[in-house]
């Protein structure tokens, strides 16, 4: 599935707009609706429910759906921040239906916000803003913002956590944007759901179909994609009736040390499950035994060393290899890394040590064989790069 940058989305709606053709207000009738479904899902009529909706089209969506939950009989109270005295178009159109209400109590803060009780029961609508956003919070919204996160009230996001920037939030200020416990997006992702470091904003996510055009989705480029499990499926190749282990090539697998056998078996099942026809281990001596009990499908060449990976081995018969996972940082090992790297011509995968002993070798990365993967995770990264600091959880 693509990611596409906020910038990309807005030309997207008005793609959409153009060319269904559909008027920009029944695009938003549609957002409500798929919005409200999810929201009447999960929790009941009883739930008491309040909306702050800001001047923008995420406020529109929120007025929109404040209407629709008191159609369904849900006792609702809506707060519109207008304080520039300035909606935009769609969102003055939701405004002016839902105000009319009895079922919605209703109020439009311009200046004064008398903030409201939240009760635990309660389920608040976040629609201050958007993939509008262009800047960190600050100010009375940042105040609305921490007056919600104070409260222990269920959150739900429209599209996503106010406050938070769709791409990049590394100078955003945290305490100023929404925790969400769900937010439900728009038809597409946002770049920024999918870092570890804003889950605590976003919370549990969910797409809402609002069927944007396709054509305009497919035109439309973009650097980021997100991998779903139809995409493997689509890698995987049809087998034949007669195929057997011999179509499939072979792979050789470089992996564990003593104490470490943990690691070589799981690469090793992981290898056979991606449809590799044949594997064979290269392991020391000391898990020979392990490893031919625990991954029986699997072959073992052993290592001249007893306990971990020393000496390099031919690689000309098989079509891939992978080194690293268990391998450990022996300096014997490190010197036959190098030497199996410089001499290897089948594409090799990279992991977890090998990449570790690597950084400190990053010559040797410039001449990996053609097709050559590296899997490093955040850590293993920031060490490869060295004065790259990537963000990590921790
Ligand atoms: N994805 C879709 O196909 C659809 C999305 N919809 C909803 O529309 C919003 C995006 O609406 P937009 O009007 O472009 O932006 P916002 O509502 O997020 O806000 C714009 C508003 O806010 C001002 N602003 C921006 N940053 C700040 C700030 N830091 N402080 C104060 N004010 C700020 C800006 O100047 C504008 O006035 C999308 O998220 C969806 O919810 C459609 O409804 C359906 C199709
Ligand atoms: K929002």
């Amino acid at each position: 599935m693509k990611i596409f940058p906020s910038s990309s989305i807005k030309k997207l709606d008005a793609y959409t707009i153009e060319h269904e053709p559909i008027a920009s207000i029944d695009l938003m009738e549609r957002a409500a609706k798929a919005l409200t479904k999810a929201i009447t899902d999960r929790w009941k009529p009883e739930t008491p429910i309040t909306v702050f909706a800001g001047p923008g089209n995420n406020g529109g969506d929120a007025l929109a759906v404040a209407r629709m939950l008191a159609e369904r009989s849900y006792k609702v109270e809506v707060y519109l921040f207008n304080t520039k005295g300035e909606l935009s178009p769609d969102c003055q159109t939701n405004k002016e239906l839902v105000e009319i209400m009895e079922e919605v109590t209703f109020h439009e803060i311009s200046t004064k916000f008398v903030p409201p009780a939240l009760t635990p029961q309660h389920l608040v609508i976040d629609g201050l803003f958007g993939s509008g956003l262009n800047k960190p919070l600050s100010g009375g919204f940042a105040a609305v913002v921490k007056y919600i996160n104070s409260a222990s009230a269920m959150v739900v996001a429209i599209d996503t956590p106010s406050g938070l920037m769709g791409e990049e939030n590394t100078f955003n200020i945290k305490s100023n944007i929404i925790r969400a416990d769900f937010t439900f997006s728009l038809q597409l992702p946002k770049l920024a759901f999918l870092f570890v470091e804003n889950a605590e904003f976003v919370g549990e996510w969910d797409l809402l179909d609002i069927e944007l055009n396709e054509q305009g989705i497919e035109e439309t480029e973009t650097n980021y994609e997100m991998l779903e499990i139809e995409d493997i499926r689509e890698l995987m190749k049809p087998r034949s009736q007669f195929a057997h282990k011999g179509n499939f090539g072979h792979a050789l697998l470089i992996a564990g040390s003593k104490g470490m056998a943990g690691a070589s078996i799981l690469a090793a099942r992981a290898c056979l499950r991606s449809g590799a026809g044949l594997l064979t281990v290269h392991a020391p001596l000391c898990n020979n035994d392990i490893l031919q009990t625990a991954v029986p499908e699997a072959m073992v060449e052993t290592d001249a060393n007893e306990m971990y990976f020393a000496v390099p081995t031919d690689t000309d018969d098989y079509q891939a290899v992978g080194i690293g996972p268990g391998l450990g940082k022996n300096e014997e090992t490190e010197a036959a890394l190098l030497e199996q790297l410089e001499h290897c011509q089948t594409p090799v995968v990279l992991d977890a040590d090998a990449l570790n002993m690597l950084a400190n070798h990053r010559h040797a990365l410039t001449h990996l064989p053609k097709g050559s993967i590296l899997t490093p995770h955040p850590k293993e990264l920031e060490r490869l790069t060295a004065n790259v600091r990537i963000l990590t959880s921790d």
